[in-house]
């Protein structure tokens, strides 16, 4: 659990860090069922963990629900000398799927901050349109009745000039 600011709201975030290795995929597909923001991690200094990715992302398109927020994440940006993942490769993989972007570093702290941020407000924002939709539903359907308790007032005079007029 972590609390973090955005926008001047805090949120209270739940992270779970799930396992890479294949033999844990049983499990970490659990995870995904209840989430709303995924993180996508490759390191720079491995080609692997790239190309590691699309699987990553076809998993999540399996087992997440619609909508969940995801940005790709180079991690250990300190790794300059170590680099197999060129930047541009990262922002072209975001791309092609829509995400944001941040190279990052666990050991220095780059942008990690950064992309949390971005995350939660991905994930507020994904909610608030959901708010807005049912906000404006419900005052169609208000509107609807009031409508039709109009009409039916206006019946009821009818009827009784009707009855009148026997
Ligand atoms: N230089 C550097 N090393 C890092 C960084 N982030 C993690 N590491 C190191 O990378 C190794 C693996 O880190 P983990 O956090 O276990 O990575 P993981 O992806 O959760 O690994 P799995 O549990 O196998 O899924 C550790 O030795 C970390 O210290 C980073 O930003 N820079």
């Amino acid at each position: 659990m972590k609390t973090i600011e955005v926008d001047g709201i805090k949120v209270r975030i739940q992270i779970w860090d799930t396992a890479g290795q294949e033999r844990y995929q049983t499990i970490t597909k659990q995870y995904y069922r209840r989430a709303q923001g995924i993180f996508l991690v490759y390191d720079i200094s491995s080609e692997r963990s790239y190309q590691h990715i699309m699987k990553w992302v076809s998993d999540v398109d399996e087992y997440a629900p619609e909508g969940v927020q995801k940005i790709l994440i180079g991690n250990k940006a300190d790794e300059e000398q170590k680099r197999q993942v060129g930047r541009e490769q990262g922002q072209q993989l975001a791309k092609e799927y829509g995400m944001d972007f941040f190279e990052t570093s666990a050991c220095t702290n780059l942008n990690i901050k950064e992309s949390f941020t971005r995350l939660t407000e991905l994930v507020l924002q994904a909610h608030k349109k959901e708010l807005d939709g049912l906000r404006a539903h419900a005052r169609e359907e208000l509107a609807l009745a009031e409508l039709e308790e109009k009409d039916s007032k206006t019946e009821g005079t009818g009827n009784s000039s009707k009855n009148c007029w026997c």
